[in-house]
């Protein structure tokens, strides 16, 4: 059974809305929310972990919507992992962690620590006597105290340098909760989520399995953000291309919002492009049929 949904979710602060009718489920094998900087990923886990309500459309945890379920139960089964950065600074990493845990069950900090991978001696120290990789692994250690089904990760790895993000998606990996997992990276997703969705302008433009949307993406953003981002190990971005740091047109505001970057785009798109099936993915364009076989 599906643990979370969003059904036709709009999202915004104050009255403007950011992210527009999304629909994803949270389904086995890991999910990927993908996108540039401002797509809305982060919008969107905030509504999943009840921190952001819908302006319109649902959230279900299981079958019931987010405002209905029990707060306690809904907070044992949901945990989402923050960046590392997040630590008290002053607090010493055991104790970090046993405030996560029922009182009841702190002496399972150890336990905790080593299932992360880290030496039960460090519970004595603080955060900044730690390696970088090491904050992480407490992070996740934090959110596994209750024994979750699902964890929400927001760019888990993101600020750790190559081989300490591959150790990290490997600690990940061998977990055995469920992840929704946010990321501008596709190569992470690629490893950790069988099933991903790509948002552009607060909208998902693609979605499907991850191993199709990386060998033969159908949307010409889905290809881009492919051909931009490194792979694991591999070499960098080129300069001009979208993480590397050359200017992007902004979204439309009318018809498709990725036509002023699009190198495909044509009169049509003037008209707001609907997800529609397309060789077993969702796809919002009106040449997916052309992006497709290029791929
Ligand atoms: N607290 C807030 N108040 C007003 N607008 C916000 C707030 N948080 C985010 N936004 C806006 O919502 C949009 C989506 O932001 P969001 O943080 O969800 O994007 P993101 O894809 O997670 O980006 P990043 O990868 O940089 O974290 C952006 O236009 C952003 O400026």
């Amino acid at each position: 059974m599906t643990l979370l949904r969003a059904e036709g979710v709009t999202l915004g602060y104050g009255r403007r809305p950011v992210v527009h009718d999304v629909s994803l489920d949270v389904t086995e094998g890991g999910v990927g929310l993908i996108g540039e900087s401002g797509s809305g990923k982060t919008t969107l886990a905030r509504a999943f972990l009840g921190l952001l309500t819908p302006m319109s459309g649902n959230i279900w945890y299981g079958d019931q919507t987010l405002e209905k379920a029990d707060p306690r139960k809904f907070r044992r089964d949901v945990q989402p992992v923050f960046q590392a950065e997040a630590l008290d600074p002053r607090m010493r990493i055991g104790r970090s962690v046993a405030e996560a845990l029922p009182r009841a069950a702190r002496s399972r900090v150890p336990e905790l620590l080593r299932q992360v991978g880290l030496d039960p001696e460090l519970a004595g120290r603080r955060p900044h006597e730690l390696s970088g990789g090491q904050r992480q692994r407490v992070v996740i250690a934090r959110a596994l105290a209750v024994g979750p089904r699902l964890l929400i990760l927001d760019e888990p790895t993101s600020a750790l340098d190559v081989t300490v993000q591959a150790k990290i998606l490997g600690l990940l990996e061998s977990l055995d909760t469920e992840r929704l997992l946010i990321t501008h990276n596709l190569a992470v997703v690629e490893r950790l989520c069988r099933t991903s969705y790509v948002l552009f302008a607060g909208r998902v433009v693609e979605s499907g399995p991850t191993a199709d949307l990386l060998a033969a993406p159908a949307h010409p953003y889905t290809r881009a953000l492919r051909d931009a981002v490194p792979r694991l190990g591999g070499p960098p971005p080129e300069a001009g291309s979208a993480k590397g740091g050359g200017t992007e047109a902004a979204p439309a505001a009318t018809g498709c919002a990725y036509r002023l970057r699009c190198p495909l785009a044509g009169p049509e798109c003037e008209r707001a492009p609907e997800l529609r099936d397309v060789r077993g993915r969702r796809v919002a364009c009106h040449r997916a049929e052309d992006v497709l076989p290029v791929t």
